[in-house]
């Protein structure tokens, strides 16, 4: 078959020729609008989304959503429909939930959210739900959630490795109860167990019975989104029993949501203000967030920089040095391969923690930075559960992406200080962030 030409496409990563100053607003975070679709899917009225993030795995839940038989409009919004509501220009999507319905057909794409929210939405729907998608949707681990599914009194066809595609076979309704699920090769499968929870006839008791939970701010994002729509939810830290979720069977509310920027998406943009000593603004940053990226306050403030979150948004500041971090990221995995890019340039060695779950992310994180990183030049070992990064001086040559949208802006941020990278598909950044290269090339005045 000939080389798809998107995918064999390079990008010549811009060069940054001094400090970046510029203001950049990003778009809405994939994992809240995934998440208040399938919630106001399953809510029993109307809601709305507005500011969602347009992007290929959002635009993959809601036509999976279609699919099963909701109702989902794109208008232009001006203002809030529902009385003190907030106030918001742009984009808005209308969510008129209805029984849903097979058979349909769910394209995942590579979307972790779309292929491990959904399966428990279709076991609600009313005939068989047929689900597949890329390639690498078939390694990516989905069996915590097709064994829960099934011990809740789900009929699912699967080809008996735990993995797409598969079938689930919609009853309209299921038991619940509870259920022990190993989450420790991704937080997603206890987050799409909690989601549709309310709707199964007896909600949920979920146990984590791994070693090791990674992303659990995503857990808590999902538990403060379920609450905002009236579902009452135990965790571990309202008192409950450590690695004990628990969802009382209920009706949701359609509610009126802004999606905050997505604080993952603005990495690579407070990177460029980290390596090239500049100053980049983010609008709208969340005073308080469930979202991971707020982390890299804190973790690129260790590395070099500086900021200030004000009514406006987060002004994050460059000192003209980058320094190495010993960090775990366990919590907060896929800002890895930014803060790789930015380690990759500091000035001294950097040890990243906590993560050995990445490699059955979009690729293998870990070998696709170690090799990419290594072939401009560094010195990049991977170890049990993370990376080693010793910086080199680098020179350029092609950064390869493997379809990772992370791939492609952690290469981009080398490509700043670095003359000569050309990254590959750059387009695969449209699995979140479509508008990258224009954002990209905006922020350097190009
Ligand atoms: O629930 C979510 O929205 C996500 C959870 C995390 O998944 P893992 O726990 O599989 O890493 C994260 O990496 C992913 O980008 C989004
Ligand atoms: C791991 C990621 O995505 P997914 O939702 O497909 O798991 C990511 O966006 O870094």
């Amino acid at each position: 078959m000939a080389p798809n030409p998107t995918h064999t496409a390079l990008w010549p990563a811009p060069h940054a020729s001094g400090a970046v100053d510029a203001t950049v607003h990003v778009p809405g975070s994939k994992s809240v609008t995934n998440r208040a679709l399938v919630l106001a899917a399953l809510a029993s009225e109307p809601g709305w989304l507005r500011r969602p993030l347009r992007s290929r795995d959002t635009l993959l839940m809601a036509g999976a959503l279609r699919a099963m038989g909701v109702e989902i409009e794109e208008t232009v919004s001006s203002s809030s429909s529902v009385a003190g509501g907030p106030q918001t220009t742009g984009e808005a999507w209308r969510v008129l939930p209805t029984g849903l319905r097979g058979p349909a057909t769910v394209d995942v794409g590579n979307a972790g959210t779309v292929m491990r929210f959904l399966p428990p939405v279709a076991t609600l729907a009313d005939g068989p739900v047929r689900f597949d998608g890329d390639p690498r949707s078939y390694e990516r681990p989905l069996n915590g959630v097709i064994d829960a599914l099934r011990r809740l009194g789900a009929r699912i066809d699967d080809d008996d490795r735990g993995a797409l595609p598969m079938t689930v076979h919609g009853g309209g309704a299921l038991d619940g109860g509870t259920v022990e699920v190993d989450a420790s090769s991704s937080s997603q499968f206890v987050s799409a167990l909690l989601l549709s929870a309310p709707r199964f006839n007896q909600g949920v008791e979920v146990r984590h019975t791994g070693a090791t939970l990674p992303s659990l701010p995503h857990i808590r994002m999902t538990v403060d989104m379920l609450r905002a729509v009236g579902a009452q939810v135990d965790t571990p830290e309202s008192g409950g029993e450590p690695n004990v979720w628990r969802v009382t069977p209920g009706a949701l509310l359609g509610r009126d949501l802004t999606v905050e920027p997505d604080l993952s998406n603005a990495q690579p943009f407070l990177a460029a203000a980290l390596v090239t000593g500049g100053r980049v603004v983010v609008p709208d940053w969340p005073a308080r967030t469930t979202q991971p990226g707020d982390r890299l306050r804190e973790i690129f403030t260790e590395m070099g920089g500086s900021c200030e979150l004000t009514e406006y948004g987060l002004v994050f500041t460059g000192s003209g040095s980058v320094h190495g971090i010993d960090v775990d990221l366990g919590e907060v995995g896929e800002l890895t391969p930014g803060i790789a890019a930015v380690a990759a340039l500091a000035d001294s060695p950097s040890t990243l923690r906590g993560v050995a779950h990445l490699r059955l992310h979009e690729t293998d994180r870990l070998a696709a930075l170690t090799k990419e990183i290594n072939e401009l030049g560094g010195d990049v070992t991977e170890t049990a559960d993370g990376l080693h990064i010793r910086p080199r001086r680098l020179h350029g040559g092609v950064f390869h992406t493997y379809e990772d949208h992370r791939m492609a802006t952690a290469g981009a941020i080398i490509g700043l200080a670095v003359e000569g990278v050309q990254i590959e598909n750059v387009a695969t950044t449209a699995k979140t962030l479509p508008d990258f290269p224009e954002l990209w090339t905006g922020m350097l005045g190009a």
